[in-house]
């Protein structure tokens, strides 16, 4: 462990050091679009989230405007249940690798944008929201426009007669302006707004999950995902589990992997993959509902089981939000399971959201997947297949309820280069 710590404390600071190095020239006007989501959502819609959000800046500066997307800061997770760790205004360089995401979109962490901004200070907060009266006529149509606010804000002023927020764990931001927005469509209908409407340097977009995206699956959407490549660390952490209990390597499984995303460009059908089955199995508030696409534990290790004879794989790799009573029970159903289980001390470095990237990454890697019905978690580690090149028969195939009647697999997305 305390060498993986090293290994880590070194890398974390690579990301880091470049963007202070300054990819962006600072001399120059920028406008800055920040974003938040609300509350309950997890760690990999948010991850759509982010997508969404790429796509509208992409719009804003095809018309030769210079906008910047503020990554907002990690931290204050519903799932993120470890206790004693401090998550709070984590980077997206822990995560993510920064450079790879400069590629595709103009972006700066949250505290570079403080510093450049010279204060913490937005200029004007846009909390999205839907129609009071839903869609008129029962018809779909994309609008925008200001309106009363529906829910209760979460804003409020303070003497000076500046909005005080959650703005990620940051006490000392304050907004200048926060207004209500029903919006209805496609992220880049908000374009013509922050293009003529609103002037200010500065504009955060708040419940931006209310935005769809621009064109699901389609170029743009993937040439974001594809820039989505995990932080260096994460990867190295997540290959030496799979070397050291796995027996799987990139070079043996046929899974090289090319830091540049632009030219990771694998054929379907190319990717082999470690001797091993990978799992995602969610719980936690997947089953709190007693949902009909959800199996019990036992129904799952069947399956598990079945999967792992039909394609000859004697291990078998489990990835779950389980709690500590299921855990117990899985593993005395399964007990050659093979879990990410990290110490204390690296829980503390990696965190819930890295311990969570490292899952993904080793089930990414496995020679068949399985995972939860309309879980993102999943859906992430479907997309990181696709880019590694597996054939899909080896990744769309999810857990059926135990009484579940019809059992839809997931949808194969291809990726458009
Ligand atoms: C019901 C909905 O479910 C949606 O979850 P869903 O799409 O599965 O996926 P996520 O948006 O990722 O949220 C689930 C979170 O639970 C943890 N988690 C789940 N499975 C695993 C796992 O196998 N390994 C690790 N390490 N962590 C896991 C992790 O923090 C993850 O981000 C939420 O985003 C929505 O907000 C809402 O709660």
């Amino acid at each position: 462990p305390a060498a993986m710590v090293l290994v880590y404390k070194c890398l974390i600071s690579v990301p880091l050091a470049i963007l202070e190095a300054g990819a962006l020239d600072l001399s120059h006007h920028f406008r800055y679009l920040l974003y938040d989501v609300n509350p309950p959502e997890g760690f990999n819609l948010r991850r759509d989230v982010y997508i969404r959000m790429a796509s509208l800046v992409k719009t804003l500066t095809k018309d030769g405007d210079d906008w910047v997307l503020v990554l907002p800061p990690w931290g204050r997770l519903y799932h993120w249940q470890s206790p004693d760790i401090y998550q709070l205004r984590i980077p997206w360089g822990e995560f993510f690798s920064l450079t790879s995401l400069q590629v595709n979109v103009p972006v700066i962490e949250y505290e570079e944008f403080i510093a450049e901004n010279g204060g913490p200070f937005i200029d004007q907060v846009l909390v999205l929201q839907n129609y009071a009266e839903g869609w008129t006529d029962g018809k779909w149509e994309e609008k925008v426009d200001k309106r009363p606010c529906i829910e209760k804000l979460i804003y409020s002023k303070d003497k000076q007669g500046f909005y005080r927020g959650w703005f990620w764990g940051y006490e000392e931001t304050r907004a200048r302006n926060v207004t209500c927005i029903s919006a209805q469509g496609h992220a880049s209908i908000m374009a013509p707004v922050l293009q003529k409407n609103i002037t200010v340097t500065s504009v955060m977009l708040d419940r931006a999950e209310t935005l769809l995206h621009d064109h699901y699956a389609g170029k743009d959407y993937w040439d974001t995902r594809r820039s989505m490549v995990f932080a260096k660390h994460l990867r190295l952490i997540g290959d030496n589990f799979r070397a050291t209990h796995l027996n799987s390597t990139d070079i043996s499984d046929s899974t090289v992997y090319s830091e540049d995303w632009t030219r990771m460009k694998a054929k379907l059908g190319s990717a082999k993959g470690g001797p091993y089955l990978g799992v995602h199995l969610r719980r936690k508030d997947f089953i709190w509902g007693h949902r009909e696409d959800v199996p019990s534990l036992k129904g799952a290790v069947k399956k598990i089981r079945s999967l792992m004879k039909k394609h000859k794989l004697d291990k078998v790799f489990l990835a779950t939000d389980a709690d500590g009573g299921e855990l117990k029970e899985l593993k005395r159903l399964l007990p050659e399971m093979l879990r990410f289980d990290p110490s204390i001390e690296d829980l503390e470095l990696l965190k819930d959201g890295g311990v969570a990237i490292i899952d993904q990454w080793i089930c990414a890697h496995a020679r068949f997947f399985i995972g939860t019905s309309v879980s993102t978690f999943s859906f992430r580690i479907h997309e990181e297949r696709e880019i590694l090149g597996f054939d899909p028969k080896t990744t769309y195939n999810r857990f059926c309820g135990d009484s579940e009647k019809e059992c839809e697999q997931p949808t194969h997305w291809k990726i458009v280069y």
